[in-house]
């Protein structure tokens, strides 16, 4: 079977600098595959040009066999992917629900003209996306704070307020970016047993960027290793982390 995601030698210049030099990767349905690598290693950048912040200057990157290099983001968002970003990107000034809710937009029924001559489908369908949205909340742990001002909420229960957001675009992949940041121990594992169930029960395809290993072992069926926008190694999680290349990659960034 093809992978939802196909990445191939993609590549991105910052001026003089080589943010991406060619890293190719897959992800297929259900699974969870853990981008890691130090800092500057080029994981949000291949990020960006995944759900179309940035275009590459070449390569490939196909989702269910579509190219989108290149493509605006909310063409990719609309062909089914998902993201939630490092420093959160939620709207501080506006309760969780609507937030939440806001993560349908590329699913709305009917399109703008509906919209605006307000037709019985859009009440119909703005009230399924109500529903799902407390059914998301409920489900993440969420339902007590619907009605907060985000402004008002701890970093970590905004981790999740993220993901449900994204999950109501109903993503086939989701992108998640350092998920386990700012968040204690017990978040953590609940994360982790959050994403997997994305993976199992929904057959989400989901590629996880994280410095956070116990998650990143715990969670993903593979790892793939960037360093200086590179790939320097693939595999099962356990023995990525005992790959000589893996190890000196990380010394070099703490020496
Ligand atoms: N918009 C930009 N303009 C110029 N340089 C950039 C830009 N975005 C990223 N870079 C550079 O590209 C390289 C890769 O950065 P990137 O943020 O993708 O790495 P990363 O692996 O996500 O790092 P971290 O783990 O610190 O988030 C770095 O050298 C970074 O300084």
């Amino acid at each position: 079977m093809d992978a939802l995601l196909a990445v191939s030698e993609v590549r991105l210049s910052f001026g003089g600098l080589q943010a991406l030099d060619g890293p190719s990767l897959q992800v297929r349905d259900g699974e969870v595959v853990g981008l890691i690598g130090p800092n500057g290693a080029g994981k949000t950048s291949l990020f960006n040009c995944i759900g179309g912040l940035y275009r590459p200057q070449s390569g490939s990157i196909r989702i269910a066999g579509r190219e989108v290099a290149g493509l605006p983001r909310h063409r990719i968002a609309a062909l089914g992917v998902g993201r939630t970003f490092q420093n959160i990107g939620l709207l501080a000034s506006q309760t969780v629900l609507a937030n939440v809710l806001a993560g349908a937009h590329h699913v709305a029924a009917g399109g703008w003209w509906a919209t605006a001559l307000g037709l019985p489908s859009v009440a119909r369908s703005e009230r399924d996306h109500r529903e799902r949205a407390m059914a998301l909340l409920a489900e993440l742990d969420l339902a007590d704070v619907a009605g907060r001002m985000v402004g008002t909420l701890p970093f970590g229960t905004l981790k999740r307020v993220e993901l449900a957001r994204a999950l109501m675009g109903e993503p086939r992949l989701l992108l998640v970016d350092e998920p386990a940041n700012g968040l204690v121990h017990g978040e953590v594992l609940e994360l982790g047993a959050t994403l997997r169930r994305l993976a199992t029960e929904r057959g989400a395809a989901i590629l996880l960027v994280e410095h956070h290993m116990g998650l990143v072992t715990s969670v993903c069926d593979r790892v793939v290793v960037l360093d200086f926008g590179r790939v320097i190694a693939e595999g099962e999680p356990h023995e990525v982390a005992r790959d000589p290349r893996v190890v000196a990659a990380y010394l070099g960034t703490a020496a």
